[in-house]
């Protein structure tokens, strides 16, 4: 059975603010169990102290209320003794409830932090989890990404919190509605009225936040792009340069505004709504007081009840408050999990056969049929039914103009995506049918844009094959084939020296020489040394491997890549001719079709697009006096 992909499957969970009972109730449970397993002391501990703090109020008023009517009576010396227990027993719950706001932040911030981090954990296992690259494209999922990593990472501890203030709030409620049903029934009906509203505007108002925060995501995102492209180092020459500083400022601010006016909007509402029930609550409290007092002045409440009904009024408010607060936050960090819920618990983006077969050697072929690639529905296609062989121990070579589809297919080969028609085939299998973790093991690439880590020189290289991070030979070996040992030998620390003047650990900070820069030529060599590393791979693809090499250099690389691929699988991509000459087999990709292949010898006596592509490039080299005698064998390309 095929565990089927769905690349948009993310999406079915609901993004809007709305969030069933039965849904929350499910998440809810989730949050819980993870706080559970992420830190089950704290968590208990969090689960008692609400409890405390549920009924801690309304012990406070009983025993309040019991020692008023004693003393209101006169008969403090006849019950002396039972008056100083009711004292003791005030003292001790008083000191309860007055200690548990501070254990409480305390085993709050606990497992917070444990329950942050297996989060955490889950969250970029999930994005690790994902084998194709079209969810990361995808900017719909990239919003819903961001949410589930800033509030993803916060929401589950913060349901978790607001459950229990929720809890809590209830037996609070409970207990001081009891209580005023014994001293005074047809209040509890009033305070019942009374919170109707409030609960109703404050789940609106948790609403509205988190469509808010759905709303605003894509805005906030592009701030943050625009923030760091500010501060890269990366970008800095350019907008230095051109003078794009105020213009990306601009673009910023514009955002940020956006983001502002929407957010002053909601805060309005929320403060015109909450002012309102605070009016109205107060407005209660006072004509709930102004008749309790009538009905102690007719003996029918006693100074006790009175002390009661007003610690009850105002517990079952502020509890009321807490509560519906507590449960707006509880539903806006719901609506919350929910997006990190959607990406850690997405399917496969792409198709997982349930029998996933190890490619194991290649023996035969890596065979393309009738491949068709875009990258998206109504997006033109890259790829037009494309056929191609490459033999197992053969050097292919794949040349074209800018555009093409070269990395594309490139791309197909690592199974980043899948061909929309067509397969992809490993010796006879189709890639899809392949254990996606175990062919990549078999992959040994230089990307077109590969990556420069920020992490020292030795882990640059050692990066392409982890269980050698530590080989030192072999990584020092891998440079020495990449042509650039000397220029790592001579850095500052050598092999470990921090490639990076971004981040710099304590002790190189104060090394000035830690944090060292690699021209653009060494980080490309570094890149081939990566891939070099990775030796005994099946099928080694060199996407423009030396494009940013000096002539020499270039000369060099080629000449031991060549040394590398003897024997080997490759696929070599080079827009100069001169390097894939020799390769068995040398294919044109047009406009996403192959249109000629051959060897070198065979193109250039077609006198097709090669051969018109190759005299081009040669008449760079010669003195323009010679450009005449070429021109019969000009080929437009
Ligand atoms: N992730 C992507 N999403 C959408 N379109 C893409 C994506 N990557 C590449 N393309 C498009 O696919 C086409 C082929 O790109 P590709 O990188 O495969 O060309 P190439 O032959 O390698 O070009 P070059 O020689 O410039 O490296 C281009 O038109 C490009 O805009």
């Amino acid at each position: 059975m095929t565990r089927t992909a769905d690349p948009d499957a993310w999406q079915a969970a609901p993004s809007s603010a709305r969030i069933g009972a039965g849904t929350a109730g499910r998440y809810l449970r989730d949050a819980l169990l993870l706080a559970w397993r992420a830190a089950p002391l704290a968590t208990t501990a969090k689960l008692l102290l609400a409890l405390l703090a549920g009924v801690g109020p309304v012990a406070l008023a009983w025993l309040t209320k019991l020692v008023v009517d004693r003393l209101a009576a006169g008969e403090a010396g006849r019950h002396l003794g039972e008056l100083l227990m009711l004292a003791a027993a005030l003292g001790a719950v008083g000191a309860i409830v007055a200690a548990q706001p501070h254990l409480t932040g305390y085993v709050d911030g606990v497992s917070g932090r444990a329950l942050r981090l297996l989060v955490t954990g889950r969250l970029y296992t999930a994005v690790n989890s994902f084998a194709g690259l079209a969810r990361l494209e995808n900017p719909r999922f990239r919003d819903r990404l961001q949410l589930a990593e800033s509030a993803g990472r916060l929401g589950p501890a913060h349901c978790v919190s607001g459950g229990l203030g929720v809890a809590q709030g209830v037996l609070t409620l409970f207990g001081f509605l009891g209580s005023l049903l014994a001293v005074a029934p047809a209040m509890v009906l009033v305070v019942a009225v009374a919170a109707a509203p409030t609960t109703w505007v404050e789940i609106r108002l948790s609403r509205q936040r988190a469509a808010l925060a759905w709303r605003l995501g894509h805005a906030e995102r592009r701030e943050v792009f625009y923030a760091r492209l500010l501060t890269s180092l990366e970008a800095a020459k350019e907008i230095r340069l051109f003078g794009l500083g105020d213009f990306f400022t601009n673009r910023l601010l514009r955002e940020l505004r956006h983001v502002n006016r929407e957010r002053n909007t909601m805060d309005r509402r929320e403060m015109l709504g909450q002012a309102t029930l605070a009016l109205l609550a107060a407005a209660v409290a006072a004509g709930g007081l102004a008749w309790a007092i009538t009905l102690a002045a007719d003996g029918r409440l006693t100074v006790g009840d009175v002390t009661l009904f007003v610690a009850a009024v105002a517990g079952v408010q502020t509890a009321l408050g807490g509560m519906v607060a507590q449960g707006a936050a509880m539903h806006h960090a719901l609506l919350l999990f929910d997006h990190y819920r959607a990406v850690v618990g997405a399917p496969p983006d792409l198709p997982e056969p349930a029998g996933a077969v190890d490619p194991g050697p290649l023996r035969q072929a890596i065979e393309l049929r009738d491949v068709w690639f875009r990258y998206a529905d109504g997006q033109p296609w890259i790829l037009r039914g494309v056929d191609l062989i490459i033999p197992a121990g053969s050097t292919v070579a794949l040349v074209g103009l800018n555009g093409a589809g070269k990395s594309t297919l490139v791309k197909l080969l690592c199974r980043f995506y899948d061909p929309v028609r067509g397969d992809v085939r490993w010796d006879g299998t189709d890639l899809r049918d392949l254990d996606v973790v175990e062919l990549r093991k078999r992959l040994s690439v230089v990307f077109q844009d590969f990556m420069g880590y920020d992490l020292s020189a030795a882990e640059n290289i050692g990066v392409g094959d982890l269980e050698r991070l530590a080989d030192r030979a072999g990584i020092t070996a891998a440079a020495r084939s990449a042509g650039c040992h000397d220029a790592l030998a001579a850095l500052p620390a050598g092999y470990d020296t921090l490639l990076s003047r971004i981040f710099l650990d304590d002790a190189a900070e104060e090394d000035p020489r830690m944090g060292v820069s690699l021209s653009g030529g060494q980080w490309q060599r570094v890149a081939v040394a990566r891939a070099v590393l990775r030796d005994e791979r099946d099928l080694l693809i060199l996407d423009e491997p030396t494009a940013g090499l000096d002539a020499e250099a270039e000369h060099q690389v080629h000449l031991r890549l060549r040394a590398l691929r003897q024997g080997r699988t490759s696929l070599l991509i080079s827009h100069r001719l001169s390097t894939v000459r020799d390769a068995d087999l040398i294919v044109v990709l047009d406009g996403g079709r192959i249109v000629e292949q051959g060897s070198h010898e065979s193109l250039m006596a077609a006198g097709g697009r090669y051969s018109g592509l190759f005299h081009l490039q040669a008449r760079g080299y010669q003195a323009p006096d010679d450009h005449s005698s070429d021109r019969e064998s000009q080929v437009r390309t």
